[in-house]
């Protein structure tokens, strides 16, 4: 069976849906990225919302609740309530729900922990890694919101409201009485955040320190636009992990580093860089004076890209210029549509870059595609990824602490004015890195929400404890970062070369009677928040497909896990899955009817000319005209007859074709 086919459910489509946890709106999985990015600018941090996940931590004996945990349960209300989602491969998840299982969430726990590779701490030698000084890059250049936040900006709500909560309060408690009341934070002053504090010398009860303005400048420059965009780098050194596409001696670096850019496809799973790359293509073609336009294939429409053509030809013919045209997004043209840039891709007016996270060569015309060159991009290696956050950290000034040096956080005690306000844990850095999935979009957005998250959660304590406000000295721990990313749409790839991946895996591996493997891959689909329906009706169809008439109750259990899967939703049904799975891999294994079908189906769709009648004695005759035709005469009525009928039923062309001896007509 191929199962590389778009999963074409409407229904389903729209079950597929995952919380955002800054405005709380349900949306589809796929979407939450994008999303992010722009809830980001719009909700300062103060109205981001830890609280839901922080709630759940208060709940849960093991700590906070992992965005992965996040349960579906399938009910007809869920789908009434959602929207439609625009392509299949974004469909299929069902509300987000606690599950109460223990073992399951145990699972999941250790999921959510990947360890580090023998212990070793990830984060890399980076240039400007580990130093203390706020608001500025590895570059030395400062972000702009960075430098806004530096100068006389209006003051923010929490700014404001911080003031006044300081002048109420009067010169009240300090950071040391917080850790003492840890336990009635309903946000994030957990107990080693409470302790970290402590040996950082935030005990006392003295006045927020001077210190505390570098927490707010970093809430500054965090809350202006998202962390990925203001990181996005202009040159191919700050680009990183895609060492294969265009590391030193690959052809492609090469074009690039001659300003030779020919047209390309950068194929490559969400946030592993290609409109990044894109970016680095015309930063260095404006120095050379090329045009570079932007345009995403979501919203543009075929007369855009005309007047984009127009331009070009017109930029071309008198002023000698070369146009580059990006397009994001490019699968979601249509073929016509695609058709648009193929004669002006040919005869050089524009150069094309098309970013799609779709395999191109189903998605891509072929005739464009043979003028383009394919570059693949692959999901971030861990180690990339840290050296991503590891620079963004530092544009911000957040200070890592060394989890292997215990007295790190004594050694910033004292009240120097330039010392970092914000800590961040080295394993919060590395678990980040893990958790992100090769997405760098995804790992500065978690990295960014837990900032906020943390930031807010202590304003949160500080109000209701009544002390005042000192976001001084605050850390960052394992636990936040891991609230801060949505595991479920991140180790599973919602654009939905995954999805069709992972059901390949799991489909082989039963095939291959591997049960651990088939196992494996069931949980990898269903813990990233696949459809179960889609993974039962997937079973229903290896169970005619691989096992056959070698066992034909397969067909059975599979029919009653599709329905048990309808009735319970998840969590519950996860273990009807596992069943059938475990099933279909020990089952005995027959493609006997299968391929006598394809044999079938091949011998129709390769008949020269007319096909066939059917033979007279096989037809029936229910008139009397009919009857005077010759139908069904001759035919010999089985039941009558005690032994073996000697009777033709293919027409008389096919006689003697067996289909079940592979012979093909
Ligand atoms: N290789 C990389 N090196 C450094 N930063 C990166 C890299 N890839 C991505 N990033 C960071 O992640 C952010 C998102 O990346 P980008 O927009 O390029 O992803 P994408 O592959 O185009 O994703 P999508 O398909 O979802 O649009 C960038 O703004 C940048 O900050």
């Amino acid at each position: 069976m191929e199962v590389s086919g778009p999963e074409d459910d409407p229904f389903l489509s729209q079950l597929h849906q995952v919380q955002c946890p800054v405005c709380q709106q349900m949306m589809p999985a796929a979407h939450i990225n994008s999303h992010l990015d722009r809830c980001l600018l719009l909700h300062p941090a103060g109205h981001a919302e830890p609280a839901a996940g922080s709630h759940r931590a208060g709940e849960r004996a093991k700590g906070p609740s992992p965005p992965g945990a996040k349960r579906r349960r399938l009910s007809e209300s869920s789908a009434l309530k959602q929207p439609a989602t625009p392509t299949a491969a974004e469909s299929s998840e069902g509300e987000g729900e606690e599950g109460d299982d223990g073992g399951e969430t145990e699972s999941r726990e250790s999921y959510d922990a990947p360890p580090t590779p023998s212990g070793a701490r990830l984060i890399p030698d980076f240039p400007v890694a580990r130093s203390s000084s706020p608001g500025r890059k590895g570059s030395g250049k400062r972000p702009a919101a960075a430098a806004a936040a530096g100068s006389a900006s209006p003051r923010s709500w929490d700014e404001a409201e911080a003031q006044e909560e300081e002048e109420a309060v009067g010169d009240g408690d300090g950071d040391g009485d917080a850790d003492a009341d840890g336990e009635d934070d309903p946000g994030h002053w957990d107990a080693d955040a409470a302790e970290a504090a402590t040996a950082f010398g935030a005990s006392g009860g003295g006045r927020p320190h001077p210190r505390a303005l570098a927490a707010e400048e970093i809430r500054q420059m965090l809350q202006g636009k998202p962390l990925a965009d203001t990181m996005r780098p202009d040159t191919l050194q700050d680009y990183f992990g895609q060492s294969k596409a265009v590391g030193q001696d690959t052809l492609l670096r090469s074009l690039l580093e001659t300003n030779e850019i020919p047209s390309l496809i950068l194929w490559g799973p969400p946030g592993c860089g290609k409109t990044t790359l894109a970016h680095i293509i015309a930063s260095n073609s404006k120095k050379h004076s090329i045009r570079f336009v932007t345009l995403s294939a979501t919203n543009a429409k075929t007369n855009d890209v005309r007047d984009v053509i127009k331009q070009a030809q017109n930029e071309k013919s008198f002023f000698k210029r070369k146009t580059i045209l990006f397009i994001d997004e490019i699968h979601r043209f249509n073929k016509s549509q695609q058709d648009t840039f193929l004669p002006h891709v040919e005869c050089g007016t524009i150069t094309l870059i098309g970013a799609t996270t779709e395999n191109p060569s189903f998605q891509v015309n072929a005739a464009l595609l043979s003028r383009c060159r394919v570059i693949v991009l692959e999901k971030l290696p861990v180690e990339a990824m840290v050296t991503i956050l590891m620079r963004a950290i530092n544009s911000l000034g957040i200070h890592v602490l060394d989890s292997s040096r215990p007295t790190d956080p004594l050694s910033h005690s004292s009240n120097s004015s330039s010392e970092p306000a914000m800590f961040i844990e080295d394993k919060a850095v590395d678990t980040l890195a893990y958790l992100s999935d090769g997405d760098a979009r995804a790992g500065l957005n978690g990295l960014q929400l837990a900032v906020l998250a943390r930031l807010s959660s202590r304003k949160m304590f500080c109000k209701k404890s009544g002390q005042s406000y000192s976001p001084s000295r605050v850390l960052i721990t394992e636990n936040d970062v891991k609230e801060g990313l949505q595991r479920s749409h991140i180790l599973y790839d919602r654009a939905g070369e995954e999805h069709y991946n992972c059901i390949s895996a799991l489909h082989k591996s039963m095939r291959g009677s591997d049960q651990n493997a088939s196992l494996y891959w069931l949980a990898r689909m269903l813990e990233g928040g696949e459809d179960p329906l889609y993974v039962a009706r997937r079973l229903v169809r290896f169970a005619s497909e691989d096992i056959g008439l070698a066992d034909p109750s397969a067909l059975t259990q599979a029919v009653a896990a599709y329905q048990g899967c309808h009735f319970i939703g998840m969590p519950e049904c996860e273990v009807l899955l596992a069943q059938c799975v475990v099933y279909f891999a020990r089952a005995p294994k027959s493609i006997e009817v299968y391929s006598a079908y394809n044999n079938v189906k091949a011998c129709l769709r390769n008949h020269q000319g007319p096909l066939p009648p059917v033979p007279l004695h096989l037809r029936n005759a229910p008139t009397r005209l009919m009857k005077d035709l010759g139908y069904g005469k001759g035919y010999k009525y089985n039941p009558m007859y005690s032994e073996p009928v000697d009777q033709e039923y293919l027409p008389e062309e096919l006689r003697g074709v067996d289909f079940f001896k592979q012979r093909r007509c």
